[in-house]
């Protein structure tokens, strides 16, 4: 017997799917799990950074403040506030020189008079620092910044914006951003003397900030932003040309053209952390001064108690943003490896190969079980069967018959018995041999059981004697029977191996069960006295002593002794 293709494909697919199914589901938990540990990772190294950056941005935007309160109160500057004379002025001139060459962060140092006279400028430009001739000194008096400083106490500060250089009224390209430092000077007697401004060049600190963020090339890149009160960007080092949004009037380079919906968290949340389809965004509120007493660093600390009346703090506000693209994000992602998918393919035919193997292991034990089943069932069949007439055997006729006793004690119906002997036998066999005796009881058993009902139980008890154990019948009705039974055996002969025709008849006796608590032995025995009496009396025919009539109806003429 063969496993059929069929069921063993469908079991194939269906272990197939359910074992893919499961395990799909729990190495997805496993990789949604992965995948969160990594971006927590990515996340808190990001925020490292983000530190970082706001520390290296206010130690930067700190230090012009610290040059210019000490270039306030070198002795040089004070004796040229307290006696201007050329002298003291030449002085002033040589060290401003020395602070620009030896800082190199400002783009200018200048002290202006109170009439808006620039008095001192030292210029620096290509790395060299220059003290600006005599006629080429400008009147700034009508300058915002000059303005403002001018009105200032001795201990306050002016911080222009951000702001890109100018030189004779145009933007000065590659553009510059600088910010501008201002003082109020005074004589010891209090006369205010005018301005000393230093104009920071920022680009310095921008780079530097780029610088820091771009050392991490063994991470995932991420890009960092400076942006300004207006979402301009400051600095971009994903997309430099759109830094300067506001200097080059593109409406579009602004952050919030760009990322709208992230733009609303960034302007709207001191600081956080964003992951969305466009990437991981990392945001923080910079405002280098007004927090800068807060500060970890205490370089900043001290110099924010410095500036503490720094007038125009309030207006710095920024935010510095840490952004890794989806790209940069994905980079470290299983999904994103090259031998993801060849696992997941391995995987699954893996799985289909398993699954096949264990289809096919259970569909043979089934087959095994299958034919033990059968076999079992065939064994009974054989111990219930008669093998040469394929009927029930004496052994099984015994149970069925005490079967339907009991099932007729339960509900009281008629039973009657049939006790059925094939008409010499025995010359049969002589006289045609033992093979053809077979055929005869083939044949005969076929004749019976076509009279026979279905709920008939029609047995051979051996050699050629027959029973039938008739429900729901009267000995009456069972005379009927037996006599259609003899009638039919003799109307259908049996061909020899020679094609000799060979008559067949039957004596058959009846026995009715009386309802008295009689067992089957009983019943066989008042069946079997009713044969022999057949038998006596001349053979093919019925005797049943319980009947109400008692007529041979059997074909008279057809005998084994007198054929045809
Ligand atoms: N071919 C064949 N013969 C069998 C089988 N079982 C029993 N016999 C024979 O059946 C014969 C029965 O003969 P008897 O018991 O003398 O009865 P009979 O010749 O039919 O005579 P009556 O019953 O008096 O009519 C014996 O010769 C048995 O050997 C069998 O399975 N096959």
């Amino acid at each position: 017997m063969r496993i059929p293709l069929g069921k063993f494909l469908l079991l194939a697919m269906f272990l197939f799917f359910v074992v893919a199914s499961l395990l799909t589901v729990f190495a997805y938990s496993a990789y949604r799990f992965s995948e969160e540990r990594r971006l927590e990772v990515i996340r808190t190294r990001e925020s490292g950074y983000l530190a970082l950056s706001e520390q290296l941005i206010q130690r930067a935007m700190f230090e012009p403040i610290a040059d210019l309160n000490v270039a306030t109160q070198l002795p040089v500057v004070r004796s040229y506030l307290n006696n201007p004379n050329p002298e003291n002025l030449a002085a002033m001139t040589r060290t401003f020189l020395a602070i620009s060459r030896a800082y190199g962060r400002y783009y200018k140092i200048r002290f202006i008079a109170n009439d808006g006279k620039e008095v001192v400028r030292v210029s620096r430009q290509l790395n060299q620092s220059y003290v600006t001739p005599d006629k080429e000194l400008q009147n700034k008096a009508d300058r915002y910044f000059f303005k403002a400083a001018m009105a200032l106490d001795e201990k306050e500060l002016y911080i222009s914006p951000f702001d890109l250089n100018m030189e004779q009224g145009k933007l000065e390209t590659p553009y510059r951003p600088m910010v501008r430092f201002a003082k109020h000077v005074f004589d010891d007697l209090g006369n205010g003397k005018g301005v000393i401004i230093f104009n920071y060049n920022a680009q310095e600190m921008l780079d530097a900030l780029k610088d820091a963020n771009s050392s991490n090339a063994n991470d995932a890149l991420h890009e960092v932003m400076l942006i300004n009160e207006e979402g301009y960007w400051l600095t971009n080092s994903h997309a430099p040309e759109k830094e300067w949004g506001f200097a080059h009037e593109k409406s579009s380079d602004v952050f919030a053209y760009q990322f709208p919906t992230i733009w609303h968290h960034v302007n709207s949340e001191e600081h956080g952390s964003i992951l969305s389809d466009e990437g991981m965004f990392l945001f923080k509120t910079l405002r280098p001064w007004q927090n800068a007493s807060l500060s970890n660093d205490a370089f900043s600390a001290q110099l924010a108690e410095d500036a503490i009346s720094t007038i125009n703090a309030q207006a710095y506000r920024w935010k510095l943003v840490l952004w890794l693209p989806p790209r940069s994000l994905s980079k470290t992602s299983l999904a994103s490896q090259d031998f993801t998918w060849p696992v997941v393919i391995v995987f699954y035919v893996l799985i289909a190969l398993a699954t096949t193997a264990l289809a096919y292991l259970i569909m043979q034990r089934r087959l095994r079980r299958q034919l033990q089943a059968e076999h079992i069932l065939d064994m009974e069949r054989q111990a219930h069967t008669d093998v040469l007439t394929g009927l029930v055997n004496r052994r099984r006729f015994l149970e069925l018959a005490k079967q339907e006793i009991s099932r007729t004690l339960r509900k009281p119906a008629p039973l009657s018995l049939l006790m059925l002997d094939i008409d010499h036998f025995k010359r049969i066999n002589d006289m045609y041999g033992h093979a053809t005796g077979d055929e005869v009881l083939k044949a005969f058993s076929g004749t019976c059981a076509a009279v026979l009902r279905e709920i008939d139980v029609f047995a051979r008890l051996g050699g050629e004697e027959f029973v039938a154990l008739l429900p729901d019948t009267t000995a009456n009705q069972a005379e009927l029977i037996a006599n259609r039974i003899c009638k039919a055996v003799a109307a259908t002969p049996v061909l020899s191996d020679k094609q000799e025709t060979i008559n067949v008849t039957v004596s058959i006796g009846i026995s009715q069960w009386s309802g008295a608590p009689s067992n089957v032995d009983t019943l066989l025995q008042t069946a079997d006295e009713a044969l022999y009496e057949a038998k006596k009396t001349g053979r093919n025919k019925v005797i049943c002593a319980q009947c109400s009539v008692n007529w041979e109806i059997c074909d008279k003429n057809k005998t084994f002794l007198n054929p045809n």
